[in-house]
């Protein structure tokens, strides 16, 4: 990490509904969601090579160099620009993967914005985004940076105001895979469409909640714990679940009192990523 040019954060998200309204042709739910970031997340670090070559040089368990979404993103990103340059990457992962709050999706977004910084290519956010759906449903939300109600497969993006809350999520020690709780049939996929301006006057659920509940125990566990102190709900398809609370102090003492076999961290909602907030004082020639 100390050789790099630029050190970027890719903060977490989380779903703070996640309504599944029916499933299309090609697999893919249609869903409606309410996404806000964290202000946590995981960190990476770049430097320009002039070889052309994508070397990220920290390992993920259980994930291949060219499989990680990271590189996977700096090879899209080369391959439709044209670029002849390569990167240097470092990465410090903090979010638990698997966990529904995006690591992944977040990692591979930091990643574009980076090297359309470093490569200086000058692509627009649109087009950022459009390729980044390409990687994971999710990406499009990270490159534009924006709290946001989303439609479709979660590529159509409203930027929504949203209160700021102090969160504390709760990590059980399970991988959900994704793609499993799409494919269970228990799942329903017939939640009517809703507006958002219903939505933000409150209500909302996750439709994955219930299928996740049922074949992992430690996310019954984590849901039912917290549950004693706040309203707790989970996260995209798991395996995370959260709870909200006024000010940082009382998640502090929430926080605490969580036994050892379940992980978990405080954070607030944010609706501009601390990604945005970072390119725009590098833009202004801050250096915080
Ligand atoms: C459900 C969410 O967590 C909400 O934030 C995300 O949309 C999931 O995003 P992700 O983990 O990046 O998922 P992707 O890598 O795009 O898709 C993984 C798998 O989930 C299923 N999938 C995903 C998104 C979606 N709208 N419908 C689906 O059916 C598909 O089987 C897909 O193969
Ligand atoms: N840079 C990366 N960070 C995390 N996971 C990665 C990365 N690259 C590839 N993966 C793979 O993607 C899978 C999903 O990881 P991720 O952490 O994004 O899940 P998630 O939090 O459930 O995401 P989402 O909320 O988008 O469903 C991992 O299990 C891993 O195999």
């Amino acid at each position: 990490m100390q050789h790099a040019q630029l050190i970027l954060p890719a903060p977490a998200k989380l779903n703070l509904m996640l309504h599944i309204l029916g499933r299309r042709a090609d697999g893919y739910h249609e869903l409606q969601t309410l996404f806000q970031f964290l202000d946590h997340g995981d960190e990476l670090g770049f430097a320009v090579r002039e070889d052309g070559e994508i070397r990220l040089h920290t390992e993920i368990p259980g994930v291949p160099h060219d499989g990680n979404l990271i590189v996977r993103a700096a090879r899209q990103l080369q391959r439709q620009s044209g670029c002849r340059l390569g990167a240097d990457i470092w990465l410090e992962k903090r979010l638990p993967m698997g966990g529904g709050i995006g690591g992944g999706s977040s990692d591979a977004a930091t990643t574009l914005l980076a090297l359309d910084r470093l490569w200086q290519l000058g692509w627009s956010e649109e087009r950022l985004a459009e390729l980044g759906l390409a990687l994971g449903a999710d990406v499009p939300l990270f490159v534009r940076g924006r709290a946001a109600f989303a439609e479709g497969v979660g590529e159509r993006l409203q930027p929504v105001e949203l209160e700021e809350p102090w969160f504390l999520v709760v990590a059980p020690q399970v991988t959900v895979s994704t793609a499993e709780i799409f494919s269970d049939p228990e799942l329903t996929r017939n939640t009517p469409a809703i507006t958002v301006r219903s939505l933000l006057a409150g209500g909302g659920r996750n439709d994955c909640q219930p299928v996740v509940e049922k074949r992992y125990a430690e996310v019954r566990n984590a849901l039912n714990w917290l549950n004693k102190f706040v309203p707790a709900r989970m996260t995209g398809t798991g395996a995370c679940v959260f709870g909200s609370f006024p000010n940082r102090d009382d998640a502090d003492k929430v926080a605490r009192q969580l036994p050892v076999t379940m992980p978990g961290f405080v954070a607030q909602g944010r609706n501009v990523s601390m990604l945005h907030r970072r390119l725009e004082a590098l833009a202004q020639g801050v250096n915080a």
